[in-house]
């Protein structure tokens, strides 16, 4: 049975974010996840993992001005030196996080920039930061997000693109994050995208397509995909990344037991 991590920027929201940790625990989650920890301090955070024996499974590096509609600076030709900043910042909250997992995000696509030199630079900079995270022995995840419904103009918006990007990145700390709802809104098939695609794959994230709420409130079919990774051994994290119709706790009745 897959390992499954609580997502805390979209679940528990209804609590402030450091008590989110204690609730994810107090639910049965063993590992957490979320967007950026960069609000507090990296020693604030690993208390409060500590105070409720979570592992810390996955957050993102910074994404530039979020507030702002910036959604990532790895494909940004003028942006080289912030993601390089970026990248040591989210190297330290690793290091004492103990976290082994971070997701890169792309960027939305700069239009008048011609895509050979977007991904000249996507590669350039997931190559060194690969680099930076090998060091403490870290893998830099990369997700293909539907840009139709949840993220408008994002870049790396296509399963076969990050396939052929991580293939040229060339680092064996380079992993596929696989996000079952994003991967459906793309192209669907997602039993095949998993089989074809296992040694790629380094972290899982679920929600149920419409809507992105719990897993049984839409038409994917997540028990037989959880029992594809487990055919496949599948060892890593599934991230539960999902808007929970009503509470969290309410809403946890699909994860297996
Ligand atoms: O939106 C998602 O899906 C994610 O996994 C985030 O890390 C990026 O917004
Ligand atoms: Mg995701």
């Amino acid at each position: 049975m897959p390992k499954f991590a609580a997502n805390l920027s979209f679940l528990f929201t209804d609590h402030i974010f450091r008590e989110r940790f204690r609730l994810a625990a107090a639910a049965g989650f063993q590992g957490v996840e979320y967007l950026f920890p960069y609000d507090w301090p990296a020693s604030e955070v690993a208390e409060w993992l500590k105070a409720a024996d979570v592992e810390q499974v996955l957050f993102n590096l910074p994404p530039g001005d979020w507030a702002n509609g910036e959604r990532g600076l790895a494909c940004l030709p003028d942006r080289q030196g912030e993601f390089a900043e970026g990248v040591e910042q989210a190297l330290n909250y690793a290091m004492v996080l103990d976290c082994q997992r971070v997701h890169c995000m792309a960027g939305l696509r700069p239009w008048a920039v011609a895509e050979a030199e977007l991904e000249a630079v996507y590669v350039a900079n997931l190559r060194h930061a690969a680099d930076r995270f090998a060091t403490i022995g870290a893998t830099v995840m990369v997700e293909p997000i539907n840009s139709r419904i949840d993220m408008p103009g994002y870049w790396l918006d296509g399963i076969d693109k990050a396939l052929r990007l991580i293939e040229s990145i060339d680092r064996s700390n380079v992993k596929l994050q696989l996000d079952l709802y994003h991967a459906q809104i793309i192209q669907g098939d997602l039993a095949r995208t998993i089989e074809e695609n296992i040694a790629q794959i380094g972290h899982v994230q679920i929600a149920d397509n419409p809507g992105r709420h719990e897993p049984g409130t839409g038409e994917i079919n997540y028990p037989f995909l959880f029992s594809v990774l487990d055919r496949l051994g599948y060892a890593g994290w599934i991230g539960c990344e999902y808007k929970p119709l009503a509470t969290t706790e309410e809403g946890l009745g699909w994860m297996p037991k």
